[in-house]
């Protein structure tokens, strides 16, 4: 099982660039099957797993593809199929965000359930009462949804029950190709939307007002190929300037947009953080004890709840006692048992967890339950006292490039250990200590087969096949 081991104890200082958004950058990718003639040609494409796996879902649906020193160009005058394969979405919910784009340009669209994860139920109601509102018939069965309308799906009026990220810009890339005009209301404003709304308007599409809460879509016959640069990623950004922050460091973080950043800038700074616009990014230094805050997530402009966690390791880093309310997902709060692990002191009530703040942290062995947990873990190890021991890092993978080299660069110790995997033709054995460990290590590979050394070797075969199953039903893997 691949880990991340880091010792505390080292101020960060220097110059971090910041990648491309992988928020902004798959919508981006997925809308790219919009374009009947010509390639499209997008930059700074972070190296991501989430990049590598839509990439495989467009590949699937006939789209050629290159991908080098992070520019990706994609043809996709010539789809060949309408559904996106299962292996693929169950790794990553943002695969659904090719529905729009197949019904627009196919008429067609069959994509198995994206389902729940570990931060909450995450329904895709207000995605499919889109798609219904403009024409489409959905249905539903056998874990897949598909949608289809016969001709050209139809401009409406969609009044969005909640600000859905994934809803906006699904229905956005529905629209662009519809006869007649697509409101959304109550539309997410977040910059990824502004982002797509960019890239589908030098498409040849007709999009204004995103990046307020009402968008107004002008659906057109054609859409080309063009050149686009991803937004830097926001995300990345202020959990770079959390880290910098929790250390008393004095980090540039290349590439942050302030504009982007401002409910996060607005907190440290409350905090004690000293943050200064430059020409290329922000200064972020701390020089003095943090004191706590209050902090509650809401879609943008508000506190992000993709940084919730790595916020909640600052707070407790800092005095006094804070509060934090996670609004937008709710399950979001799985990384405090981890925090304990490292003696963190936070008392979870429902949607609020109260935060003690300024009690010593120490290293210990802690899991990452989801992507921004796992950062946020490595925000904590990097004042702990010893050695901490992350695993689960494929979440890491999937929104982080090369996060154990930038930390480096700024003085961080920390390494990372891969998994021992050997490779037989199309297969990946994984070894690993523990049923739980072995399934998590498997997970993300098309074909596992879970060397017998894995599991506890007092669980006789038939048993721990039924525990794997039970864990995690998938059935390519095998247990030998
Ligand atoms: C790839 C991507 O861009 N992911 C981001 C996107 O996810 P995603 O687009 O999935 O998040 P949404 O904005 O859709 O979800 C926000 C809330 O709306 C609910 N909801 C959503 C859709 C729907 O049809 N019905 C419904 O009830 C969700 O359960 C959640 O409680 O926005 C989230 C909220 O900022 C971020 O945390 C994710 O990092
Ligand atoms: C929750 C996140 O992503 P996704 O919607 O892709 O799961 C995230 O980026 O923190």
């Amino acid at each position: 099982m691949s880990k991340i081991i880091v010792r505390g104890g080292q101020r960060l200082v220097g110059n971090v660039k910041v990648s491309g958004a992988k928020n902004a950058v798959l919508p981006i990718l997925a809308a790219t099957l919009l374009a009947q003639e010509g390639e499209s040609v997008i930059a700074d494409v972070p190296f991501l797993d989430d990049v590598n796996t839509i990439q495989q879902v467009l590949g699937a649906l006939g789209a050629s593809l290159s991908y080098e020193n992070e520019t990706m160009r994609i043809s996709a005058q010539q789809l060949s199929s309408y559904e996106a394969p299962y292996n693929l979405v169950r790794k990553m919910r943002a695969s659904f965000l090719v529905m729009g784009p197949l019904l627009a340009r196919m008429g067609c669209a069959r994509i198995s359930l994206p389902g729940g994860c570990a931060i909450g139920t995450r329904p895709i109601d207000q995605h499919l009462k889109g798609f219904e509102a403009m024409g489409a018939e959905i249905m539903l069965g056998h874990g897949f949804i598909e949608a289809r309308t016969s001709g050209r799906l139809k401009g409406a009026k969609i009044y969005l029950d909640v600000a859905s990220v994934g809803a906006t810009e699904n229905i956005m890339m529905a629209a662009v190709l519809a006869q007649g005009t697509t409101t959304i209301e109550n539309a997410a404003k977040e910059p990824e939307i502004v982002d797509l709304a960019n890239y589908l308007n030098a498409m040849g599409a007709v999009v204004r007002g995103a990046g307020t809460g009402v968008i107004r879509i002008e659906g057109v016959d054609k859409l080309v190929g063009v050149h686009h640069t991803v937004i830097p990623d926001r995300v990345e950004a202020g959990t770079y300037m959390i880290a910098a922050a929790i250390t008393g460091g004095d980090v540039h973080v290349e590439g942050a947009i302030a504009d982007h950043l401002a409910p996060v800038i607005s907190k440290m700074e409350e905090m004690g953080v000293e943050i200064t616009e430059t020409e290329t990014g922000l200064r972020v230094r701390a020089t003095k004890p943090l004191k706590g805050v209050d902090v509650k997530t809401l879609p943008y402009p508000g506190f992000p709840t993709d940084m919730q966690s790595q916020m909640m390791a600052l707070l407790m880093a800092s005095e006094g006692t804070s509060v934090v309310t996670e609004t937008v997902f709710e399950n979001r709060f799985m990384h405090v048992e981890e925090f304990s692990k490292m003696s963190g002191q936070i008392k979870v009530e429902g949607r609020t967890a109260i935060i003690s703040g300024g009690v010593p942290l120490v290293g210990a062995k802690v899991c990452a339950t989801d992507l921004r947990a796992g950062a946020a873990l490595i925000c904590a190890a990097l004042i702990a006292d010893g050695d901490t021991e992350v695993t689960g890092i494929h979440h890491v993978d999937r929104g982080y490039v090369d996060i154990t080299g930038k930390l480096s660069s700024l003085g961080a110790i920390i390494e990372r250990h891969e998994a021992v995997e050997q490779a037989s033709s199309d297969k990946v054995h994984v070894l690993a200590t523990g049923v739980e460990a072995a399934v998590s290590a498997a997970v993300g590979q098309p074909e596992a087969v879970i060397a017998a050394a894995s599991l506890e070797p007092s669980i006789e075969k038939p048993k721990r096949e039924k525990e794997v199953a039970r864990l995690k039903p998938q059935p390519t893997w095998a247990v030998t």
